[in-house]
């Protein structure tokens, strides 16, 4: 008899499909000129495209686990990702996830005009904390992201911040307090390798909070030491969902064979 999962399940993925409908297509030809040919002549517009990102994804994540998002440009990471934290529909299949997830992406919707300080309490009100709690935590988040160890860039609006700067401050605002899904897209990538040591450690403590870490990277590195188990997506759909570092190594493994059939194709001309 099978033995009995004793683990506690917060995000539960169910053959999920995600699909992006585009409208109109083929801009170059799409100028004022052609549009307007196309009312005179009542010729029909482009017709709206269907872009199916995720193909039928399908896995169980649990209490206390770190899970790293891999594969190629466009595999639908950031979908996936999106999906599970509620801001896209599935087109079929079912997303069930424990408490409200915190998605952290490098666009997470901070305020650019604004200053930090500003947007440390925008953030924090955003990721479900109240005045109280941001005003208690205000400095540990500013220290933690490091961006005044200069000057007093935290006054400053966030445009004048460089890309790696306000990557850190979002990290440090969703950091802050522990989620029982804490979704990361790409934010640690962009923080240099002090940042990203204490944002490796941030995230064993929100582990050991017995919450879920999913992360998306493109750094093969990064998912290796930050994550304990790893799902590797290509078109859309799961090719590998296992131990991190095995799963890292057959990626791995694809990408170099990937490059030698391109450069081969390339030579012969095909
Ligand atoms: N807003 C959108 N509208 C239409 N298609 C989209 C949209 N966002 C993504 N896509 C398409 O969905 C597919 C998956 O994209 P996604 O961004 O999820 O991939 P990814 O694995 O995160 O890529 P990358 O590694 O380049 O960040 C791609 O084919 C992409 O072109």
């Amino acid at each position: 008899m099978a033995e009995h999962d004793t683990r506690t399940p917060t995000v539960v993925v169910d053959d999920a499909h995600v699909t992006y409908t585009v409208q109109g297509g083929r801009a170059p030809r799409a100028g004022a000129a052609s549009a307007l040919g196309r009312i005179l002549s009542r010729r029909p517009g482009p017709a709206a495209r269907q872009v199916h990102a995720v193909k039928g994804v399908s896995f169980a994540a649990y209490r206390g686990e770190a899970i790293g998002l891999i594969g190629s440009n466009g595999s639908g990471k950031s979908t996936l990702l999106r999906a599970v934290a509620g801001l896209l529909p599935v087109n079929r299949g079912l997303i069930y996830t424990q408490g409200r997830p915190a998605l952290l992406g490098v666009n997470a919707a901070l305020m650019n005009d604004l200053t930090g300080e500003r947007n440390v309490i925008l953030g924090g009100l955003a990721m479900g904390m109240t005045r109280a709690e941001i005003e208690a935590r205000y400095q540990e988040i500013v220290d933690f992201s490091g961006i005044n160890e200069k000057d007093d860039a935290i006054s400053r609006p966030m445009r004048t911040y460089s890309s790696g700067m306000g990557a850190r401050l979002r990290f440090s605002i969703a950091a802050a307090r522990s989620h029982d899904v804490l979704l990361i897209d790409e934010a640690l990538s962009t923080g240099d390798a002090k940042f990203r040591a204490r944002s490796q450690e941030r995230i064993e403590e929100l582990r050991a909070q017995a919450g879920t870490v999913f992360l998306v990277s493109h750094s093969n590195a990064t998912i290796a030491r930050t994550c304990d188990r790893a799902l590797w997506l290509e078109a859309g759909t799961l090719r590998a969902d296992g131990p991190a570092a095995e799963v890292v190594a057959a990626y791995e493994e694809f990408t170099k064979k990937a490059a030698g059939t391109g450069s081969r194709a390339a030579k012969t001309g095909s």
